[in-house]
């Protein structure tokens, strides 16, 4: 008989679940050399948070859920937990408690933002209202997917591949790509903008599957300005779906709610805002969400350290959204070998992430931490009736709502070429 091992089994030496991890550990690790040496601070990071044995130790990680008293159930429930002093930082916010992070200048955090009732909804948005034609998902490359979307299809409908098969070649719809690119900016958008894009090639070796099979395999679905992975670019020629509804309002509320005078004080202004200058000041007025990507984490998924550089603009906020499952978010700096902070996230929390420190500073997520799924969001007796599908996709999930904006105030993109389907 199988049984599957809990977070509390694996962190206890005496269980037999932690025998077995560390004995498949022995076995797997046996022949390996060890390069540590040669990793950055970053990799270094990665490589501790990822480790599936011995589990790793969260005493470095900051986890602000622990100061809020109201969230202590979810937390004990949860079994994983860092610690609210394991970074400096300082705290504000009017309305709600901002956490400014001085060691990243631009990094705030904001705790529990988002109510259980709002990150019901934004679920509901991501899953069902958002990943699906216009929108573009990593599967509409290499499957041919039903209009209606994936989570809307009647789960035992077959979905087929794009292409014919072809068993010579071997590609398959995997995670994000991670591919060097010239950073966006107003010097470089020209030349970036007129580069040819050529559509992905569907890969001939997928099978065909059903629509509650393929579901896990969904890993993003893109928001606003059309991006193309091949490129690392955003393709300006296809137009842009409108960034409104749920998505707009969260994104405005925690941009206006956050204390800038906190985060960039006086005295303490960084370089390399451009030639602009400064500007969060103005950002209540200026911030307007036109991009973005809806990350699908499953349980084993990871997001590898990466800049998010091809935005126009290198400082105006970039807003996070973490539901379901926890997640470790690690960032440091402009290059790996800055030391980055561990931040423990969970369900209802958003990162912005501002300014030239922290907008092309190294980031990534090693590890999603199972089983800490709020009970807000798991099957309850008393669920809303349609709750009962996103509660089951939940279980081994967490979804990211990552959201910026591509171009800096007032420049002028001069895009007379591109046809914007619904700008
Ligand atoms: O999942 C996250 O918290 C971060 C995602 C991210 O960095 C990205 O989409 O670029
Ligand atoms: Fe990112």
């Amino acid at each position: 008989m199988t049984t599957t091992a809990t977070v509390t089994d694996l962190l206890d030496p005496a269980s037999s679940a932690y025998k077995k991890a560390r004995r498949q550990h022995f076995k797997t690790t046996k022949n390996r050399t060890h390069p540590d040496a040669d990793w950055t601070p970053f990799r270094a990071a990665e490589k501790k948070y990822k480790a599936r044995f011995p589990p790793p130790d969260l005493s470095d990680v900051l986890d602000l859920a622990l100061a809020d008293a109201a969230r202590e159930q979810e937390v004990e429930a949860g079994v994983w937990r860092g610690r609210a002093d394991a970074a400096d930082v300082r705290e504000g916010g009017a309305g709600c408690k901002a956490y400014v992070v001085p060691s990243i200048p631009g990094l705030v955090i904001l705790p529990g933002f988002l109510t259980a009732t709002k990150q019901r909804e934004l679920v509901r948005y991501c899953l069902r209202e958002h990943a699906r034609h216009p929108n573009e998902t990593n599967l509409d490359t290499h499957y041919l997917l039903p209009p209606e979307g994936l989570w809307n299809a009647d789960p035992t409908l077959l979905i087929s591949p794009r292409a014919p098969p072809d068993p010579s070649t071997s590609t398959s719809p995997g995670p994000r790509q991670l591919i060097a690119n010239t950073p966006a900016s107003p010097t470089t958008f020209h030349t970036l903008a007129a580069t040819p894009k050529p559509p992905a090639v569907p890969s001939p070796t997928v099978p065909s599957l059903a629509a509650r099979a393929l579901l896990p395999r969904l890993r993003w679905a893109n928001i606003g300005w059309f991006y193309h992975w091949g490129t690392k670019q955003y393709d300006f020629a296809r137009g842009r779906e409108p960034v409104g509804g749920v998505l707009r309002e969260v994104c405005r509320d925690a941009v206006r709610s956050v204390p800038w005078g906190e985060v960039f004080r006086e005295g303490e202004t960084q370089s390399g805002w451009g030639k602009a200058g400064p500007d969060w000041g103005t950002w209540e007025e200026s911030y307007e969400p036109d991009a973005g990507i809806v990350n699908f984490y499953q349980a084993k998924d990871t997001l590898m350290g990466h800049v998010d550089r091809s935005e126009v603009c290198a400082t105006s906020p970039l807003v996070s959204i973490s539901l379901g499952n926890a997640a470790i978010f690690l960032i440091g700096g402009l290059t790996r070998n800055v030391e980055p902070v561990p931040i423990l996230l969970r369900s209802g929390d958003v990162v912005i992430m501002s300014g030239p420190a922290c907008r092309r500073a190294y980031h990534g997520v090693p590890r999603i931490l199972e089983n800490t799924l709020p009970s807000h969001l798991a099957h309850s007796d008393e669920e809303a009736d349609d709750w009962t599908p996103f509660a089951t996709y939940l279980e081994n999930a967490r979804i990211n709502v990552n959201v910026r904006q591509v171009f800096p105030k007032g420049f002028e993109p001069g895009l007379s070429t591109a046809t914007p389907s619904t700008l």
